[in-house]
Formats: C-alpha cells, structure tokens, sequence
C-alpha cells in the first residue's frame, strides 16, 4: 500500500514520517489552514531522501505560478487538485517532476487521462477530514490511484476494504487541529496502512 501523508508544516512531522515509512508527504501551497511558502517547503523538503515523493498540492493557480513555486521548493511532484484543465497538466509535463491529479467521485477517475503520474481521489471538500462513501468508486479508478477524504489510523483498513485502492492519502486524520500534525498519529495511521495490500 502506498502512503502519503499531506499537509506537512513542521520539520519533526517530517522526520517522522520518513522515518515510519511514509512513500509520498504533500505540502500545501494553496489557501488552506495548513498553507506554507514555497521557500518553507524547500526547508523542509531538502533533507527528504530521495525514495520519498516530495509533493507541492495547488488548487486554482495558473501553471506559471504552479511551476515558480515547484522550482523554489524543490518538490519532486506537483498535485493539482479540483478542476484543473487537462492543457494545465500538459503545460506542466515539461517541468520534470511527476504530475498528481486530485479529484472527487464526479470526474474522469482514469489515471492517465490528464497525463498526470498518479490519481487521488477525495472527497468533494479537500483536506475536510469527512469521510465520504468510499464504495462507491471501488472499481471504477483505473491506474496507481490513492483514496484520499476523511481517513484516519481507526478507519483506513475499512476504507481500503471498502474501495481498493492503489495508496491512501491522509491529512486531517494525523492531526489534532486543522493544520497541527501530531507525530504519534502519523505512525500509527502508517502502522494501520502498511499492512492492507491488496
Ligand atoms: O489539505 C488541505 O487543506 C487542502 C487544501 C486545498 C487543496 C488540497 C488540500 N489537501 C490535499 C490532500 O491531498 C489531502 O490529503 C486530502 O484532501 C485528504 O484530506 P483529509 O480528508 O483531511 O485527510
């Protein structure tokens, strides 16, 4: 199962869920209670090893401003989320980075169909924490896509159960507030992820 974990704004999150294993951590740089800089992102992001998918989450902005704030961040991928237009992910596939599309149960859920890298799918309110019926899509995602939308250490086996994914996504469900990451909950949601295979 891969994981990653979003909304990172504090080193020692960081280091935590490298260490416990984390496959991809997200930084937002888009309006959000867990928004950081691009300059901030590049702090943190510099002592990531080079196996974890460091990932810049964007929703809204033109790809010129996606691509100056991947360049000073140094992220090795770029998730825009919501209702980008294919011609934004064709306007970003020269950057060099991979290319994540995050969308909810409504859109096109093949991974590949913007060109992008990887798919998430969410639910309708990013970064809300509210689950959403992840059955519903359980077979209709083609591709390496995650789940992503209200998961938690306590329900992220009966999410994977319930829809199949390819990796889980979580924010709000390591946190004890909107925007504070709590490093215990970061290891068990890895601990609860990593055994749930499909
Ligand atoms: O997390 C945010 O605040 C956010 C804001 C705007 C666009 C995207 C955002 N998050 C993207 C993510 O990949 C989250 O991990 C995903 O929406 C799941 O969030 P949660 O339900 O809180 O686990």
């Amino acid at each position: 199962m891969y994981v990653k974990i979003c909304g990172l704004s504090e080193p020692e999150h960081v280091a935590t869920a490298v260490e416990a294993g984390a496959d991809a951590i997200g930084f937002v740089m888009t309006r959000s209670p867990r928004r950081i800089t691009p300059e901030r992102a590049a702090e943190l992001a510099a002592p990531v090893p080079p196996h974890v998918l460091t990932v810049g989450v964007f929703r809204g902005e033109d790809p010129q401003a996606v691509r100056e704030a991947a360049l000073t961040s140094g992220v090795r991928a770029v998730q825009l989320h919501g209702k980008h237009p294919h011609g934004d992910f064709t306007a970003l596939k020269d950057l060099g980075v991979r290319l994540v599309r995050a969308v909810d149960a409504q859109a096109d859920l093949r991974c590949g169909a913007y060109d992008e890298d990887l798919l998430i799918v969410d639910a309708p309110h990013a970064g809300s924490g509210q689950p959403w019926d992840w059955a519903a899509v359980r077979g209709r995602p083609s591709g390496q896509w995650m789940l992503a939308g209200g998961l938690a250490p306590g329900n992220v086996a009966e999410a994977v159960a319930a829809a199949r994914p390819w990796g889980v996504d979580v924010s709000s469900g390591v946190e004890t507030a909107p925007g504070k990451k709590d490093s215990a909950l970061i290891r068990s949601f890895l601990k609860a992820a990593r055994g749930l295979d499909v």
